[in-house]
């Protein structure tokens, strides 16, 4: 099995390079963990507790589970992925049977802050988007797909979200095996990768 790990800022491109990857490749023989599927469970939070959490801090995500999905895969065993709400800032009860592929892509802002987690990762990819493009992308998909609004998002924004990023995030770009500049389309970098994973398969 190769694991590729692909993190980057929030709004960076991160889904829909995964999205542009999968194409043309073989069904079946992908698979996707995405980290936002393990943020910690918060059934016994209040919604007005829930909308507090700094979900841009590493301790937000449940990283054990994680890993042992993750290990699990590689030995062969299929884990059911926790779906995740946005809406309600918590899991939704139900999961995802994902099945071991050759090929499994494991995306999210802060996968390679875990070091148990980056060491798993035969390919580490980092997607670099400048903060202002990504903070543009943030506030028309969170308002469009995350029911949020303009307030929510940049408050979040000005008092988690950016520092988090500065400490935590942007500083495991120096992990990275490959960095993929993604202020525009970068269908050259993708191509790359899709060839890395199509050499895998054969
Ligand atoms: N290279 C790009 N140029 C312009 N918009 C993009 C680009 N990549 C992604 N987007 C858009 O930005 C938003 C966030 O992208 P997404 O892939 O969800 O980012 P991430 O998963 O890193 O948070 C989406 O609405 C997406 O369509
Ligand atoms: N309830 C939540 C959980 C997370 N977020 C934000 O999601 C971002 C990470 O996801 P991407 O798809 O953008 O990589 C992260 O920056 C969290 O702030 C949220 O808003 N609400």
């Amino acid at each position: 099995m190769l694991i590729i790990g692909i993190a980057g800022g929030t709004g960076c491109g991160k889904t829909t390079v995964v999205n542009q990857i999968l194409t043309q490749l073989p069904e079946g023989e992908v698979g996707i963990i995405s980290q936002d599927s393990y943020y910690k469970d918060t059934s016994h939070l209040s919604y007005d507790e829930r909308i507090k959490i700094n979900f841009d801090h590493p301790r937000s995500i449940d990283f054990d589970l994680l890993e042992q999905h993750l290990k699990d895969l590689k030995a062969g065993e299929s884990i059911e992925q926790p779906v995740y709400s946005f809406v309600k800032h918590n899991r939704t009860g139900d999961t995802i049977k994902t099945k071991p592929r050759k090929v499994m892509i494991v995306e999210g802002i802060l996968i390679l802050t875990h070091p148990e987690l980056r060491e798993m990762f035969d390919i580490k990819i980092f997607v670099h988007a400048d903060s202002d493009e990504r903070l543009i992308r943030r506030l028309k998909r969170d308002i469009t797909e995350r029911g949020r609004d303009i307030d929510e998002v940049l408050a979040r924004y000005q008092n988690t979200l950016k520092p988090m990023h500065q400490q935590f995030i942007q500083p495991m770009m120096e992990y990275a095996d490959i960095i993929i500049p993604n202020n525009k389309y970068n269908t050259v970098a993708v191509d790359i990768v899709k060839t890395i994973i199509n050499e895998k398969l054969q």
